[in-house]
């Protein structure tokens, strides 16, 4: 089991943010996690990085059990993590190689030697993502786009066992948009590919490769299951209480009113 969750709850100074939140992930499923502005999305993957800890419930991430034994530092190793705002965190003056690179230390700027297998990967990895063209070049001159790209890279290079995308698209234009799914949806297709959560309140944006869903509302969990049940239109409706038509088109959901 990757992911066990088991009627967790959140209280955050005197209010409860999630309650009673039951969600299992197991290894080869991929899931979305979908929610409106101010549902829990954050709380829940500030938990998942042991961030937070739970006020109630069982929650255990990659074999680790919350409450057992510290295990921040060891977690957040193990999860990759791809969200706009870790982008201002970077040192800007370091190139996209060498912010790829520093994934291998899961440090913000190289501090260790790096071995030659591992500027090998790095550059491996810059290819298969497409950024190998500006990998010289300075992080803070790449665009958006890029930059998320880059940061793919320097969390596949640490090899974690999970991969969380928090709204990934955030400051995309359109392509940049479809070329960054589009490489997430490549990295499914590697073997070794780590659990993805890809946390996000677009339903355009849900890639075929994301086969569960669980729908949060309101710090609680509306519904979960396989995506094409949950993101569907009489789901949807109800989810937002407002009458909304779900279609597919080449494998991905669109939602009009
Ligand atoms: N420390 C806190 N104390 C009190 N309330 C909090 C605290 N942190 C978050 N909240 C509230 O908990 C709710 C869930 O917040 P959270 O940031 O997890 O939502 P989200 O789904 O990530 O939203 P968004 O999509 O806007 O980022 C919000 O109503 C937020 O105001």
């Amino acid at each position: 089991m990757v992911l066990h969750m088991e009627n967790v709850s959140l209280k955050r100074d005197g209010s409860w943010i999630l309650q009673n939140i039951n969600w299992d992930i197991k290894k080869g499923e991929n899931w979305v996690l979908f929610g409106l502005n101010g549902s829990g999305k954050t709380a829940i993957l500030n938990m998942l990085n042991a961030f937070y800890f739970p006020s109630s419930g069982n929650l255990t991430v990659l074999g680790k059990e919350f409450g057992k034994t510290y295990l921040g530092e060891e977690l957040r190793k193990k999860i990759g993590f791809v969200s706009s705002a870790l982008q201002e965190k970077l040192h800007n003056h370091d190139n996209a190689f060498e912010i790829v690179l520093s994934g291998a230390f899961a440090s913000i700027g190289l501090y260790d030697r790096p071995t030659d297998e591992m500027r090998e990967k790095a550059i491996d990895l810059l290819k298969q993502l497409g950024c190998y063209e500006y990998a010289n070049r300075n992080y803070h001159t790449l665009s958006q786009g890029e930059k998320q790209r880059v940061l793919i890279g320097r969390a596949l290079m640490a090899e974690p066992e999970m991969l969380i995308f928090d709204e990934p698209t955030n400051g995309l234009d359109f392509i940049a948009r479809e070329q960054l799914l589009e490489t997430i949806q490549s990295i499914a297709g590697n073997h070794s590919s780590p659990t993805m959560i890809y946390v996000t309140h677009h339903v355009e944006e849900i890639l075929p490769v994301f086969n569960k869903t669980l729908l949060l509302k309101q710090g609680e969990v509306f519904s979960s299951g396989m995506t094409t049940e949950m993101i569907s239109s009489e789901q949807l409706s109800v989810f937002f209480g407002l009458p909304v038509t779900v279609f597919w088109q080449k494998g991905r959901p669109f939602l009009s009113k």
